[in-house]
């Protein structure tokens, strides 16, 4: 295998506390004697990983985890205070809003500056400009200072640079989240391409959906270690699970749906989540799941639903954002959502069906409710789910 784009080695990251005046002058002192800082909070713990070309890696973890401080570190735009990161090749780096923009000059001397930094001589410019122009899509501001610029306008023009220059590997985090609907999916659009071209990607965000719409691989941090590093949709569901486990009480009862942000399930199914009651239904009979919704005045929520086995097998999950589907409309901001299983494919046994609420941007998740639904029959088959098939006789085709 060739060489590695991104290698990590046991990276440490450290900084002195400097809560007190004292502490500063304690800094200052152990600086001034060449020593290192006494007392240290430790933010990166004997980080190690590697990123090869083609492969697209997540960063996870809650707030405070570490994820922004060890882009930074890939970036060079900090040291490391113990190990080693080395890079390779073209770097597009979309991580702090404007970085890299210079306020007072026009967008499009920022592009010809940025694209000159990118290695792109005058002629292959001119060649793209007309593309970045258009994938910016910010009309006659393109010839305004950018410090004129909506943070979301900056973070338009920043994607179409990496856009054109089209780097050998894009490190970008929750960014993109500041543009509007249409153009994060521009952006998802562009780095889905860009993946299938044989890109490289190194993705910290919140958004369960983007980290597994766009990572092949994630690596979960926490509390400047990595807790888990492997496959995109295993690492994702261990962490999901370990925020869930975090929201129960002791008694292991799922809690009242968090009120944040304005977003709540109002019903599922007809009545209030904690008073649903668990539901039997024979092997292969169909089910209908109503959920109502509430969310902040002029935002349309999405919907995410997940079936999980009582053992915590995570069998199957969803989100009306991937079908493209919105909620219908009630009024005074709620929505409803009408989801329809037909034959359900599971075996018997006590499954949850986990409904969650997010954001317009698919970005936050904010409650979550569960509804117990009981699979009854009597079948040899083992497993989660009956899997369509047939035997064959000696001399039948398949
Ligand atoms: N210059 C600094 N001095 C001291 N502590 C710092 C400094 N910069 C970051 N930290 C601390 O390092 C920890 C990790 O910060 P970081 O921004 O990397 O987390 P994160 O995982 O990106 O969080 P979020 O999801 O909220 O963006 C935090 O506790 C933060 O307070």
């Amino acid at each position: 295998m060739s060489a590695p784009l991104i290698r990590a080695d046991g990276l440490c990251k450290r900084y002195p506390v400097l809560g007190h005046a004292g502490d500063r002058v304690h800094a200052l002192w152990d600086m001034v004697r060449g020593r290192p800082p006494q007392r240290q909070v430790v933010v990166l713990d004997g980080v190690s990983f590697e990123v090869h070309a083609g492969q697209s890696l997540a960063i996870i973890g809650e707030n405070g985890a570490g994820k922004s401080t060890l882009l930074k570190l890939v970036t060079g735009v900090l040291t490391p205070s113990a190990g080693s990161i080395t890079t390779r090749g073209s770097i597009g780096a979309l991580i702090e809003l404007g970085a890299g923009f210079h306020p007072e000059y026009s967008g499009r001397e920022n592009v010809r500056m940025a694209a000159a930094l990118h290695g792109l001589d005058d002629a292959e410019l001119a060649r793209r400009l007309p593309e970045i122009e258009a994938f910016a899509d910010i009309g006659a501001y393109i010839d305004e200072p950018v410090k004129h610029y909506s943070t979301g306008m900056v973070v338009r023009l920043g994607f179409a640079v990496i856009a054109a220059v089209r780097p050998a590997l894009l490190i970008t985090d929750e960014i993109l989240s500041v543009g509007d609907e249409s153009f994060q999916r521009k952006c998802t659009r562009w780095i889905d391409e860009y993946l299938a071209g044989g890109g490289t990607l190194l993705l910290v965000s919140h958004s369960m959906y983007h980290v597994q719409k766009l990572c092949r691989q994630a690596l979960w941090l926490h509390e400047g270690r990595i807790e888990k590093h492997g496959d995109v949709f295993d690492v994702c569901q261990q962490y999901l699970a370990w925020h869930e486990s975090r929201q129960r009480d002791p008694n292991g009862e799922a809690t009242a749906p968090v009120q944040s942000g304005g977003y709540e399930i109002e019903s599922v199914a007809g009545a209030p989540p904690q008073d649903a009651p668990a539901q039997y239904l024979e092997q292969g009979a169909s089910l209908l799941h109503e959920v109502v919704l509430r969310a902040p005045a002029g935002v349309a929520p999405v919907l995410m639903c997940g079936w999980v086995r009582a053992d915590g097998t995570p069998v199957y999950g969803l989100s009306s954002e991937m079908a493209q589907v919105a909620g219908e409309p009630l009024g005074d901001d709620r929505f409803r959502f009408r989801l329809h299983f037909d034959a359900l494919p599971l075996l018997p046994g006590s499954y949850q069906l986990r409904t969650h609420v997010l954001d317009a941007e698919a970005l936050r998740l904010f409650c979550t409710s569960e509804r117990s639904i009981v699979i009854q029959g009597a079948t040899r088959e083992l497993g989660v789910v009956r899997l369509p098939h047939r035997w064959l006789g000696p001399d039948e085709a398949p």
